[in-house]
């Protein structure tokens, strides 16, 4: 393994025994295992990855896809049934609740056992425990044996010993997400000083924003294999179609993520792209380009390279695009002045209680501002074949920078808010540095107008 390569795992597979009966464990012992009382289940196929020195790497997945499989394997709480694992340098490691402290044991004396089965010495923890007591923040209740412990101090002690003792790799499962918000932030600064000292992080969440800030690379893992590894943000896009496409839709899905088809997939089914709505409007462009009020335009090489579209489950949305005050087409922006974010919307299904929604996230993938023309399931009927422009105006106070914005129709079906259909970083805008600097350019947000939903016949 190179020194550049802190963590290698290859071709991992682990395969779970699972007894019916305790007993049954006995009646397998009792006949040299002639009788096999048990079924097999395959956690984890042949995983394989590696992770550079100074890497933050996030797997992203549904429960049950093997993720803590797959970390306890690393950390060697778990024997794999197959592959292998080598790891260069000092593991710390926040595994699920339950693991790591003896509940009888006081924080304090387990802080201490902690630091020894890292390598620590009594006096290398004697120096560190005050700075350990003093970020978990739970009083006097470290003198308390850790039974007593809500879930929450216990995840804050463990993090403070885990991070405390300066690993070379964190590995973090989910962990902080039992936290209050103030300690996750704490948290997530901790976790950036480690990055920054060049330590390698693996990090298992939910979350898909975490990912998307905190990590270098995101893995999907599903069903036990690793379907994708790439850039946080498309992965995460990737994950998000996944767990809410229907279940027939999600083998398709797969099938899709792993042949690397899903990826930057900008064309709409009916093999028109973003972009075919703009030449319409070329003319227009021009009279903009000739005016002298503003600096706007609109950039043809400036396209979503990370579109995610969901599949159209009643309706479609198509032609999503930004409009300046005379109605131009635009993605190059300016700050201070009033646009209008439009998309268009065709039902294919008569649909109950539909609802039209936005949002706006800047190139890491933080959501910035969303916003949606009512309630999902208050809304109104809409006939097979009606055609609408959704209109959402406001006022551009966006810092100049890319943004990336999704468009969603949503309905309410048997008690169910499902998408009828959404596009996923379907159209990027820039806002443009001419005449922002002299203004407030660092709020990050949008002055939003009432959201219109307008019929249309031509679409
Ligand atoms: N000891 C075990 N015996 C049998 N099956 C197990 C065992 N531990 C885990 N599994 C199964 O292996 C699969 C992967 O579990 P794992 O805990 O790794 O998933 P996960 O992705 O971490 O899930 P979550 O997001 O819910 O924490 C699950 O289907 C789980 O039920």
């Amino acid at each position: 393994m190179s020194s550049e390569v802190a963590i290698s795992v290859g071709n991992l597979s682990k395969v779970y025994r699972i007894y019916n009966k305790p007993e049954h464990r006995l009646v397998q012992m009792a006949t040299l295992g002639r009788i096999r009382p048990f079924k097999e289940f395959a956690a984890l196929h042949d995983v394989s990855l590696e992770v550079k020195r100074g890497e933050t790497i996030g797997i992203i997945g549904r429960n049950g896809c093997g993720k803590s499989t797959l970390l306890q394997i690393i950390c060697g709480t778990l024997q794999p049934t197959q592959g292998s694992v080598k790891v260069r340098g000092r593991i710390a490691a926040l595994l699920e609740l339950g693991a790591g402290f003896s509940g009888e044991f006081t924080g304090r004396e387990n802080v201490y056992m902690n630091g020894a089965i890292l390598g620590f010495s009594r006096e290398e923890m004697d120096a560190r425990f005050d700075q350990i007591a003093q970020f978990a923040g739970i009083g006097e209740f470290i003198e308390r044996p850790v039974k007593t412990y809500s879930s929450g101090m216990y995840v804050r002690l463990a993090f403070a010993v885990a991070t405390a003792v300066e690993p070379d790799i964190l590995i973090v499962d989910e962990a902080l997400a039992v936290g209050d918000e103030a300690f996750q932030r704490k948290c997530y600064a901790r976790i950036e000083a480690i990055k920054e000292r060049g330590g390698t992080i693996l990090f298992v969440s939910h979350g898909a924003q975490t990912i998307v800030q905190l990590c270098d690379r995101a893995i999907l893992l599903d069903a036990g294999e690793k379907l994708l590894e790439g850039e946080p943000k498309a992965v995460v896009n990737q994950y998000q179609r996944l767990i809410s496409a229907s279940l027939e839709d999600q083998k398709r899905y797969r099938q899709e993520i792993k042949s690397g088809l899903a990826i930057g997939a900008t064309t709409s089914p009916k093999g028109e792209t973003t972009a075919s709505f703009w030449q319409k409007d070329e003319s227009r462009q021009e009279e903009d380009k000739t005016s002298s009020h503003n600096y706007d335009s609109f950039d043809e090489n400036l396209r979503s390279e990370s579109i995610v579209e969901y599949t159209i489950n009643g309706a479609q949305i198509k032609n999503i695009r930004i409009l300046d005050e005379s109605g131009n087409a635009v993605n190059s922006i300016s700050f201070g002045r009033p646009y209008r974010y439009q998309y268009d919307v065709e039902f294919l299904e008569s649909a109950e209680n539909a609802g039209f929604g936005m949002a706006i996230r800047d190139t890491s993938g933080l959501h910035l501002f969303g916003q949606s023309s009512g309630e999902i399931g208050k809304g109104k009927k809409f006939n097979k074949g009606e055609k609408l422009i959704v209109t959402f105006p406001f006022l551009n106070l966006l810092s100049p920078g890319l943004y990336y914005c999704n468009a969603g129709v949503g309905k309410y079906e048997d008690g169910e808010v499902m998408y009828a259909h959404r596009i996923v970083d379907g159209f990027v805008f820039r806002v443009h540095q001419f005449g922002a600097d002299l203004l407030c350019s660092s709020t990050i947000n949008l002055k939003a107008g009432p959201v219109s939903v307008d019929q249309h016949a031509e679409i």
